[in-house]
C-alpha cells in the first residue's frame, strides 16, 4: 500500500520520524470498525485505511507517562522492518487520536489457533513457525532490542499460517534497559506484596526467572520465553496446566495457588512446563534446544543467532531423514560424504580416548631433547633474506553436525625457534579417532625427523602418523578394546610448515590452504577426491576400487570420497597417507595464509575468503571466526575449522578498521 505522506512527517512532538510510514493521517483516510480485542493498555479494532482492511491499535493514554511511552513505542516501531515482524503501515501521532495501524493478519494469534481451534501442528510446521520467529528475534537482538513479551498470544498468523511477531508494547532498547532494570530494583523495596504490571513485564508463565527475581532483563529473557513457546507448540498445552505433569505443576494453577507460589517454584525449584514427550516424531535435538532456552542461568541459554542455526540444522536433519528414507528404499547404501553413517561411531568413541593415546605415544617416541629442526634453516648466513613476521589464530565449530570430528593445532615458533612455525588441520570421518590421534602425534614426528629437508620431514611425519594410528587401532582390536571389526576411522590432514622464507604445505584429502599474494588467492594444495581423474587412476593402479555411489565417485566399499587419508585401514594402500607437498618462497607480497577444512571451501570460494578477511578486523582469530560464521550462514552442513596466519605485521589502524 502506498500512502501519501504529509510533510513534515513527524509526530506532534517531533521526536518520531519516518521516511516510509505516514505518522499523521487525515480523518477521512481511515475508519474504525468493530473492536477485536481489549487489552489492559489498548483496544485493537478492525479498521479500514485507504480502502484496505487493517488492524488499528489504540492505546489507552491516561497519564503523561503513557504518552511518553506511546512516543517511545512509535519510534521503535518506525525502525522495524523484518518479514516476520508485524508490519506497521501508518500511525496517527497527534491529539486527540493516537493510533497504530498494522497489516491485518487473517488467522488470529498462535494462542487462539492452539487453544481455541486446538490445532496440533506437524513437526515441520513447528519448525517452520519457530524458525521464522527465531529470525525475527535475531533481527531484534542484533538491533539492540529486547521484546520482553514473547508468547503465542503475541504471534499473529496470516492465511498461510506464517507467523509474525507482534505487540511491541513492552519492547525496549537494551541500552535503556539498564535504567528500567534499576527502576525495578528500586521499587522492589516497596511493600506491594504483589506484582505491579509496571515492574513485572511480560506474562508470568513465560517470564524468565531473572525477571521474576527482579534482576536484569536481557535478550536472553526473550530466549527463555521462546523456549516455553516452542514447547507449547509441540504439546498444545498452556504452560503449567498439564494434567500429565508432576503434581506440583498442575496444583499451581488448578488449585488457585498464588502467582508468588508459581514464581517461587520457577525460580527456586527450577519448575518448568512438562517437556514435550520424546515420542517418535519429535526430534531429540529440538527438545534439547527447548531445555537450553529455558535454563535458569541466562548465560547458558543460546543466543538468538544460535537458535536460528540450530533450528535450521534440525530442519535440515528432518528433511535429510525423509531423503534417507527414500534412499534406503532404492538402495541399501546410505548417503554420507565420508561414509560416516555406515557405522554408529559414537559407540566406540567413548571407550578409547584417542587424543590421550596420541599424546602418550608422542611423549614416548619423541623425547623433547631430540629436535633437528635447526638443520632445516638455510639462510642463517644471509641476513638480507626475507623472513615473515607471523601472527596466527583459529576457529573451529561443529556447525550443523551432531559431533565434532575436526581437530587442529597451531605451533608458532616451534621448538622455540624464532622462524619455524607449524599449523595443521585434521578432518575426521567414520568417527573422530584418527583426527584426535593425529593432532597429538604429528608435531612430535615432524620435530624428531632426521631429514635435513623440512619438506621431507613433513612427508615422513604424515606416513608415520598413519602407521602409528593403524598400529594402535590394530592392537586395540587384538586386545578387544575395539570390538567392532569393521570400524575403520580415518581423517584428512593438511599441514603448513614455515621455515624462514620457505613455506611447505603437505596435504592428504580435501582440506585446502591458500595464500593471499599481492591481494590475490594462490592455491597451495589440491584436494584429493575420487572425482579427480588422476586420483581415480592412481587408486585403481594401487589395487583400489572406485565406484559411482549415490551421487559421485567414491572409493568402494567404504564409499569414501577422499582418496588420501590417515587411517582408513580397510582401504590401504590405495587410499594412501603419502602427502602431496608444495614449496613456496615467501616474499613481502605475501599477506596471509588461510587453511580450512572442506566445511569452509564447500560454500566460500578463494576470492571470497580474501575479500572477507579484507573486510574484517585484522586479527587472525577474528578473521577465522568470521570465515567460519560466514560458511555456517551460507548453509555449510559440515564441521568447519579455519586457521589464519598473517605473514607480515599489521598496522594498528588496519587492526581496528
Ligand atoms: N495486525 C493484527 N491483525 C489481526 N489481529 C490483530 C493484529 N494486531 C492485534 N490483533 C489482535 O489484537 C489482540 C491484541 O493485540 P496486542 O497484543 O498488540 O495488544 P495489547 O493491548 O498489547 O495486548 P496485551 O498487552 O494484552 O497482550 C491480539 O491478540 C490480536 O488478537
Ligand atoms: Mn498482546
Ligand atoms: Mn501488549
Amino acid at each position: 500500500m502506498v500512502m501519501d505522506i504529509v510533510e513534515p512527517n513527524t509526530c506532534i512532538r517531533g521526536c518520531c520520524t519516518s521516511e516510509s510510514i505516514p505518522l499523521h493521517l487525515s480523518s477521512s483516510s481511515f475508519a474504525l470498525l468493530s473492536p477485536i480485542a481489549k487489552g489492559s493498555e489498548s483496544v485493537v479494532y478492525e479498521a479500514i485505511l485507504d480502502g484496505k482492511k487493517v488492524a488499528a491499535k489504540k492505546p489507552i493514554l491516561s497519564t503523561s507517562d503513557d504518552l511518553d511511552k506511546f512516543h517511545r513505542h512509535l519510534q521503535l516501531l518506525c525502525n522495524l522492518d523484518h518479514p516476520s515482524v508485524a508490519k506497521l503501515l501508518a500511525a496517527h501521532a497527534k491529539p486527540p487520536n493516537y493510533m497504530f495501524f498494522f497489516e491485518f493478519y487473517e488467522s488470529g494469534t498462535l494462542a487462539e489457533k492452539l487453544h481455541t481451534e486446538e490445532w496440533s501442528p506437524s513437526v515441520d510446521q513447528v519448525l517452520m513457525i519457530t524458525l521464522h520467529l527465531a529470525k525475527a528475534l535475531q533481527y531484534l537482538h542484533n538491533n539492540g532490542i529486547v521484546h520482553r513479551d514473547v508468547k503465542p498470544a503475541n504471534v499473529l498468523l496470516d492465511e498461510r499460517c506464517l507467523p509474525y511477531l507482534a505487540d511491541f508494547g513492552l519492547a525496549e532498547y537494551k541500552k535503556n534497559l539498564c535504567e528500567v532494570n534499576l527502576q525495578n530494583w528500586r521499587s522492589s523495596g516497596k511493600p506491594t506484596g504483589g506484582f505491579h504490571k509496571k515492574n513485572m513485564v511480560g506474562t508470568l508463565i513465560y517470564m524468565a526467572p531473572e525477571i521474576l527475581k527482579k534482576e536484569m532483563c536481557t535478550e536472553k529473557s526473550d530466549i527463555y520465553s521462546f523456549g516455553i513457546l516452542i514447547n507449547e507448540l509441540l504439546t498444545g498445552v498452556v504452560p503449567y496446566t498439564d494434567l500429565r505433569a508432576e503434581a506440583q505443576a498442575h496444583t499451581v494453577l488448578e488449585m488457585n495457588y498464588t502467582e508468588q507460589q508459581l514464581t517461587a517454584a520457577i525460580v527456586s525449584s527450577g519448575l518448568r512446563p512438562a517437556l514435550a514427550e520424546i515420542g517418535l516424531h519429535f526430534p531429540k535435538s529440538l527438545l534439547s534446544l527447548i531445555q537450553r532456552c529455558w535454563e535458569a542461568n541466562p548465560s547458558k541459554r543460546p543466543s538468538s543467532g544460535n537458535v536460528v542455526l540450530e533450528l535450521e540444522s534440525i530442519w535440515e536433519q528432518e528433511r535429510g531423514k525423509q531423503h534417507d528414507h527414500l534412499l534406503e528404499k532404492t538402495s541399501n547404501y546410505k548417503s554420507d560424504k565420508d561414509g560416516d553413517s555406515i557405522t554408529n561411531t559414537a559407540d566406540y568413541r567413548d571407550t578409547i580416548n584417542w587424543s590421550s593415546q596420541g599424546e602418550y605415544l608422542s611423549k614416548k617416541s619423541s623425547p623433547s631433547t631430540v629436535s633437528n629442526v635447526k638443520l632445516w634453516s638455510t639462510s642463517t648466513d644471509d641476513p638480507s633474506s626475507y623472513v615473515p613476521i607471523i601472527s596466527c589464530g583459529s576457529f573451529a565449530t561443529c556447525g550443523r553436525r551432531e559431533s565434532m570430528e575436526d581437530t587442529h593445532f597451531l605451533m608458532p615458533h616451534m621448538c622455540n625457534e624464532e622462524s619455524i612455525h607449524l599449523f595443521a588441520i585434521f578432518d575426521g570421518h567414520r568417527g573422530a579417532a584418527a583426527a584426535e590421534f593425529s593432532a597429538q602425534v604429528l608435531p612430535g614426528l615432524v620435530q624428531s625427523s632426521s631429514s635435513r629437508s623440512a619438506g621431507e620431514a613433513l612427508s615422513q611425519a604424515f606416513v608415520r602418523t598413519d602407521l602409528a594410528f593403524r598400529h594402535e587401532l590394530h592392537s586395540h582390536r587384538q586386545s578387544k578394546r575395539v570390538s567392532q571389526k569393521d570400524w575403520h576411522p580415518g581423517c584428512t590432514a593438511i599441514a603448513s610448515l614455515i621455515v624462514e622464507n620457505q613455506l611447505f604445505v603437505a596435504n592428504v584429502g580435501d582440506s585446502r590452504a591458500i595464500l593471499c599474494r599481492a591481494g590475490h588467492p594462490f592455491a597451495l594444495s589440491k584436494a584429493h577426491l575420487a572425482i579427480c581423474i588422476e586420483e581415480r587412476t592412481r587408486v585403481i593402479g594401487e589395487g583400489g576400487r572406485i565406484e559411482w555411489l549415490v551421487d559421485t565417485w567414491r572409493v568402494a566399499p567404504a564409499g569414501l570420497q577422499v582418496t588420501r587419508s590417515i587411517g582408513d585401514d580397510d582401504l590401504k594402500p590405495a587410499v594412501t597417507a603419502e602427502p602431496e607437498i608444495s614449496e613456496t618462497i615467501l616474499s613481502a607480497d605475501d599477506e596471509f595464509l588461510v587453511m580450512a577444512s572442506d566445511g569452509l571451501w564447500d560454500v566460500v570460494n578463494d576470492e571470497e575468503v580474501i575479500g572477507i578477511i579484507r573486510d574484517t578486523v585484522k586479527e587472525p582469530s577474528m578473521c577465522s571466526k568470521r570465515l567460519a560464521t560466514e560458511a555456517a550462514e551460507r548453509g555449510s552442513g559440515d564441521n568447519i575449522t579455519v586457521i589464519v596466519v598473517f605473514l607480515r605485521p599489521v598496522s594498528t589502524a588496519e587492526r581496528i578498521y
